[in-house]
């Protein structure tokens, strides 16, 4: 069995059954700790918008008109280009990013759940390491994002 960091098995005697320690916070429960790798991830992504984005503006262009389905055919274009290993995500990112985190080639640096929008977030956690996602609709408009970390 898997233990993230600092967690031991202890065993209840009250309840005669295990339970979790963590011998640095000195907390106790009784269901498994998340393991650290799957509460916390890393991703660069391309954000193309449309004239439906909340914000319909960007460092690119200061008002955006194109519709939904230019937004999505431009960015399955980017997709197909980093499949192919034509391009890279973060040189994408850097030219035509919607995002301000153009400037960092689409990083984004970690985060955990309950911080970025909820499509956003769940496809970021279900990708392994290293993997592109196919496009996802958020508020913002339409990404690609691929997990670094
Ligand atoms: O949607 C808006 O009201 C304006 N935003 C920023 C934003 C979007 C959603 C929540 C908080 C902030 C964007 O459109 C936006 N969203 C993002 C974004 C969305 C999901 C993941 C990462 C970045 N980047 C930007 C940007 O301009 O640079």
């Amino acid at each position: 069995m898997e233990l993230p960091a600092n967690w031991v098995i202890r065993h209840s005697r009250t309840y005669n059954k295990d339970y979790f320690f963590n011998t640095v916070t000195k907390e106790s429960q009784w269901e498994m700790p998340v393991a650290n790798d799957t509460e916390r991830v890393r991703v660069s992504h391309l954000l193309v918008k449309h004239a439906g984005s909340r914000r319909p503006s960007s460092w690119r262009e200061e008002n955006i008109t194109r519709s939904k389905d230019e937004a999505f055919d431009i960015l399955k274009e980017y997709q197909r280009k980093i499949e192919q290993g034509e391009e890279t995500l973060s040189a994408l990112a850097t030219n035509y990013s919607d995002c301000s985190s153009a400037k960092r080639g689409g990083d984004l640096g970690h985060f955990e759940r309950g911080q970025m929008q909820k499509p956003f977030e769940d496809a970021a956690f279900a990708l392994q390491v290293g993997e592109l996602s196919t496009p996802v609709w958020t508020d913002s408009g339409v990404h690609l994002i691929l997990r670094t970390a």
